[in-house]
């Protein structure tokens, strides 16, 4: 337990910010190297517990993965070589870790036991089993349990058409990965579009995907090569500090290389609609996703509606979201917003009874929030339910309150952003030298 507390005396924040390489895009750079035969070099890689934990579940399965701070390269066998584990693969907090190698692991020669921490040894994991065991997978919790640890034993499995039940971009990748190994071809077909990282790291590693529409179609048999990725800034992390350059006065930070793929670009347009002015240079899309800097200065915001198709494009940026609503003048109403209840906490149940300690007029509701603003929030001792992005928040709250924030439990914000704190000190300026 690190207990923090938290004091900038409503500062400003200024500066130019690298934001720490995408969570997502680094999973996925470790996974599909490993599965890959020959040698991967990926620069940029999040060095956060969630990414290290999928190094280390490849290191067990005898995949050489070797890294010097954000560079890492994996050298394999290709899956086919992969060794029997002598251990548990230990997936920790990490839903993607879990999720992404429940579909790998299916269609491998290996057989595995797959666990994670006390959180998420919580969330749902039939979700992927489901469709997993339609494909032959043979997928096993303890005493009819359908919750980590699950004991994958690897084998053949065949293509299946998938409609996808709820939005999400675990279940497509486990799905696709899974697919890579299936006979026949396997599609998905997805209602509300989510992160399409795998698709397109896919191609890169000389895989034939078709995708029509929502539809992504993947023909089994097929081997990957390696190559080299490059990680771009992790929109979901420049999140946190493009809400606090929005909302508090005089700030105006620029990120810089940030991911900027259009199925995660949704904070962009809520901030956007909320009145924060932004611009966006720099654009390019040479390293397979497209990136850019994003220029982002405080100006008066107002409420607006959160829901629909937005929901994936923004779905780990809505506590965050939560924060800046209190600041925007009018009601702001997240809807849609379920799959909220089943990540690191219950986020929706979490997020109001955080804010409701600072003041903040928020009410929670099935599939999201409604929260009502401008508010001066008073600091408070908050929880972080050992949830990074609850934590983040709790941070960046500091910045307007009036009061110090103490955090009960900070550490798990090395989860996606282990320099979080040291970024947050670079670019604040207390408001007092500021006039
Ligand atoms: O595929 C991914 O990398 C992720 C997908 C999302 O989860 P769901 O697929 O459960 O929506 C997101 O919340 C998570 O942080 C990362
Ligand atoms: C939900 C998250 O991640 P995961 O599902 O990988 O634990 C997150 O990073 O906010």
């Amino acid at each position: 337990m690190a207990m923090k507390k938290v004091e900038f005396q409503q500062a400003t924040l200024q500066g130019e910010l690298v934001v720490p390489g995408d969570k997502s895009i680094s999973h996925r750079a470790v996974m599909l190297g490993s599965i890959a035969e020959g040698k991967t070099e990926i620069s940029g890689f999040l060095d956060g517990e969630d990414c290290l934990q999928t190094v280390d579940i490849f290191q067990k399965l005898g995949v050489v993965v070797t890294r010097e701070g954000t560079n890492v390269t994996v050298e394999s066998p290709g899956m086919n070589g992969w060794q029997t584990p002598t251990e548990e693969l230990y997936a920790g907090n990490s839903g993607t870790t879990a999720r992404l190698m429940l579909g790998i692991l299916a269609g491998s020669r290996v057989t595995s036991v797959l666990t994670g921490d006390q959180y998420l040894s919580k969330r749902p994991m039939n979700r992927v089993a489901l469709p997993l065991a339609s494909m032959g997978a043979n997928i096993a919790g303890e005493e009819g349990s359908n919750l980590l640890p699950l004991t994958i034993t690897g084998g053949s499995l065949v293509a299946i058409d998938y409609d996808m039940p709820i939005a999400s971009a675990q279940v497509k990748s486990a799905i696709l990965f899974a697919g890579l190994n299936a006979e026949g071809t396997t599609s998905v077909t997805e209602q509300t579009v989510s992160r399409d990282h795998t698709e397109r790291m896919l191609e890169q590693f000389g895989a034939s995907i078709q995708r029509e529409g929502n539809t992504v179609r993947v023909e089994g048999g097929q081997s990957l090569r390696g190559t080299t990725v490059k990680v771009p800034g992790d929109i979901s992390s420049a999140a946190f500090f493009m809400v606090a350059a929005a909302m508090t006065k005089g700030s105006a930070v620029s990120f810089k290389d940030v991911g900027l793929n259009p199925t995660r670009t949704g904070i962009l347009d809520v901030l956007q609609a909320m009145g924060a002015n932004i611009q966006i240079t720099e654009q390019s899309d040479s390293i397979g996703e497209p990136f850019g800097t994003v220029h982002v200065s405080h100006s008066t915001l107002r409420g607006t509606e959160i829901g629909g198709e937005l929901i994936p494009r923004l779905i780990d940026e809505l506590p965050i979201i939560a924060l800046l609503a209190t600041q925007a003048e009018g009601t702001t109403v997240i809807k849609n917003a379920e799959e909220l209840r089943v990540k690191e906490t219950d986020r929706i149940a979490a997020v109001t009874a955080e804010l409701k300690k600072m003041g903040a007029q928020v009410e929670e509701t099935e599939d999201g929030m409604i929260i009502h603003g401008p508010t001066a929030l008073t600091g408070a001792s908050l929880a972080s339910y050992g949830d990074h992005r609850l934590g983040m928040m709790a941070g960046i709250a500091s910045l307007i309150t009036t009061g110090p924030v103490t955090i009960d439990d900070a550490s798990c914000i090395n989860i996606s952003y282990p320099r979080f704190f040291d970024d947050l000190e670079k670019l604040a300026v207390p408001a007092i030298t500021n006039g």
